[in-house]
């Protein structure tokens, strides 16, 4: 498989390359950096050195990387993304892109144009959203992902089993996540200063952080009808993990079995995805440096809510690890390829 990485030098780029170091049928060709061209990445990444000494190059070279890629993963901040996607598709209808960033998650580009306050510049595109377990007929056939946000992944997976089979108010969703770090990305900025994190716990964006639209479009349409929820994201001192503690209120009549058999359906057969059970509590430390999604849900007879929780890291089933999950998919390439590595613990 050739690829190519758009935003190589960033976080995403970087989980990317990790991943696919061991994966037998990855050949990377092309990776890219406006900022240090020339350079290798074992230069700026020196824990890939022995996998990787390949040089970065321009995106001016867009030309040669679309024609020769098969796939090509963009790591770009949102904005950036869908110039690359349109200039590569028209260069080689074949290549097949996977964004890790926002512009080609929502279907309706009204609602990315009215969280993002940027023109969609490539709304002919037939993108489809890549949360993998939800989604993966369409993946199989897709020519752009749209690959998810890392608390939209962790949120989606925790409530979906719970709006399908239809066991909750739908208007009562609230989600309480906390993030690591390394989630806002390697550009430096003050709220990500060592000493503005650590020992520290903060809430940020409340009531208008950008993945409250993506859950609300993906539950909504799984719903069958439009709703809205309450997000609220926290910065943890961590540098990986999102824990994602989801609240809603059951619909009278549910019992806690309907609630153990919905995960039970959705989620039984997917490896991914570690069922820990009713009463169960997902730990970001289990999943780290790996793809796997802890799920756990708690029924609260005394307040008739339901809570589920869930576990992941960020830059790999929040990012990067899904993002090959799904180039797997769309090549037949079976999905657990350079992906079923153990957790790193503790
Ligand atoms: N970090 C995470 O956990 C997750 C991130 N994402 C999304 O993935 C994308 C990449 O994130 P991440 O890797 O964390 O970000 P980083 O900030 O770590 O890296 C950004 C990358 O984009 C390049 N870049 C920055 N500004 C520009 C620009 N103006 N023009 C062209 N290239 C630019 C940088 O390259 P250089 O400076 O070398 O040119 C770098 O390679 C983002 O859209 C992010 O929202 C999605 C899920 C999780
Ligand atoms: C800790 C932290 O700052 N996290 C990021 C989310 C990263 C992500 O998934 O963002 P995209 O939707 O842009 O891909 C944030 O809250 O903006």
């Amino acid at each position: 498989m050739k690829i190519s990485i758009v935003g190589a030098t960033g976080y995403t780029g970087a989980e990317l390359l990790r991943i696919l170091a061991t994966h037998p049928e990855a050949e990377i060709l092309y990776i890219t950096s406006e900022s240090q061209p020339g350079t290798a990445i074992n230069e700026i990444y020196p824990h890939l050195t022995k996998f990787y000494t390949n040089k970065l190059v321009s995106m001016a070279d867009l030309e040669t990387i679309a024609a020769e890629s098969q796939v090509i993963f963009i790591g770009l901040p949102h904005g950036h993304a869908m110039e690359v996607g349109r200039k590569a598709t028209a260069i080689n209808p074949k290549v097949k892109i996977i964004d890790l960033g926002a512009d080609y998650r929502f279907k309706n580009h009204a609602v990315y144009e009215q969280w993002y306050k940027l023109p969609h510049t490539h709304k002919e595109a037939q993108a489809i959203y890549g949360l993998t377990e939800l989604n993966r007929t369409k993946v199989k056939e897709a020519s752009i992902i749209g690959n998810p946000g890392c608390y939209t992944t962790a949120s989606i997976l925790a409530l979906a089993p719970l709006v399908k089979e239809k066991l909750i108010d739908v208007t009562s969703i609230i989600i309480d996540a906390k993030s690591g770090v390394s989630g806002a990305g390697r550009g430096l900025n003050l709220g990500s200063h060592f000493t503005e994190v650590f020992e520290n716990i903060k809430a940020y964006n409340v009531a208008g952080h950008r993945h409250t639209p993506e859950i609300e479009s993906v539950l909504g349409e799984l719903a069958g009808q439009e709703l809205i929820i309450n997000f609220t994201p926290h910065l943890i001192p961590v540098a990986r993990g999102i824990l994602s503690t989801c609240y809603a209120k059951l619909k009278d009549g549910v019992s806690a079995e309907a609630v153990d058999e919905a995960y039970n359906n959705l989620y039984g057969k997917e490896y991914f995805i570690r069922l820990l059970g009713r009463g169960g509590y997902p730990l970001t430390k289990n999943t780290r440096g790996t793809n796997f999604c802890d799920l756990g849900w708690h029924v609260d007879k005394r307040t008739g809510r339901v809570i589920a929780i869930s576990a992941i890291d960020n830059l790999v089933k929040g990012a990067s690890g899904q993002a090959v999950q799904n180039m797997n998919v769309m090549f037949n390439i079976e999905e657990k390829t350079g992906l079923n590595n153990a957790p790193l613990y503790p």
